[in-house]
């Protein structure tokens, strides 16, 4: 996909995301990979009101290109570039029902979106949390890093869902997955929900890949 289309592309998902709730105000950020480096939506930017021509371009290393200033949370989105070979597309969201989930005290963390159905275990995989650290703080960074590239998705602790995909459409979609599969899970807080068992999940890996 060339620079340009990429960039009308950010548009009109994020602008798709931001009026249908997955996020409000200035909060999210998303990034797409390029042959030459990144694009990656400015800090302090709704992504409701994107401009094409605003959005920031990083070489390869991380360096300012062109465009208004990145996201603070460049490190997180270089980390899965850089550990997960494939990554087209990073998607960060405050969307509601993942970002109560984060805040709970007891969640899995090696496992912290259960598995209710067949398509969170094929859009979204394995989810891990992430201890909490100040929004833009480079350790988020190093704890992407720390997961050797084992997880697409990972849930910052009372901050909100990460998404990585091959491509930008991917992403979005498993990011919205994530967060449907969160809301079924606080309409079901009071029932034991039967899961997907072990061998249905390896199933789900075997015939279909993500
Ligand atoms: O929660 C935060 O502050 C960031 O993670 C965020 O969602 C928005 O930050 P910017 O992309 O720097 O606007
Ligand atoms: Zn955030």
């Amino acid at each position: 996909m060339s620079e340009e289309a990429a960039r009308a592309q950010i548009v009109r998902l994020a602008r798709s995301l931001f009026e249908r709730g997955y996020c409000v105000g200035s909060a999210g950020n998303i990034s797409v990979a390029l042959d030459d480096g990144w694009l990656i939506t400015p800090t302090n930017s709704c992504l409701g009101f994107l401009d094409e021509a605003r959005i920031c371009k990083l070489d390869r290393d991380g360096r300012h290109v062109s465009g208004d200033a990145p996201s603070k949370e460049v490190f997180l989105h270089r980390a899965l570039y850089e550990t997960r070979p494939g990554t087209g597309a990073v998607v960060h969201l405050h969307s509601t029902y993942a970002t109560a989930l984060s805040c709970l005290p007891d969640l899995d963390p090696d496992d912290c979106i259960a598995a209710l159905t067949p398509y969170v275990v094929m859009r979204v995989g394995r989810v891990r949390l992430l201890p909490y650290v100040r929004p833009g703080d480079p350790a988020m960074g190093d704890m992407i890093r720390a997961l050797g590239g084992a997880c697409a998705a990972v849930l910052l602790a009372n901050h909100g869902p990460v998404v990585a995909g091959p491509d930008l459409a991917s992403a979005v979609y498993a990011a919205e997955e994530l967060e449907e599969t969160a809301k079924l899970l606080f309409l079901l807080r009071d029932s034991r929900p039967q899961l997907l068992t072990a061998g249905q999940i390896e199933e789900l890996g075997r015939v279909f890949s993500r």
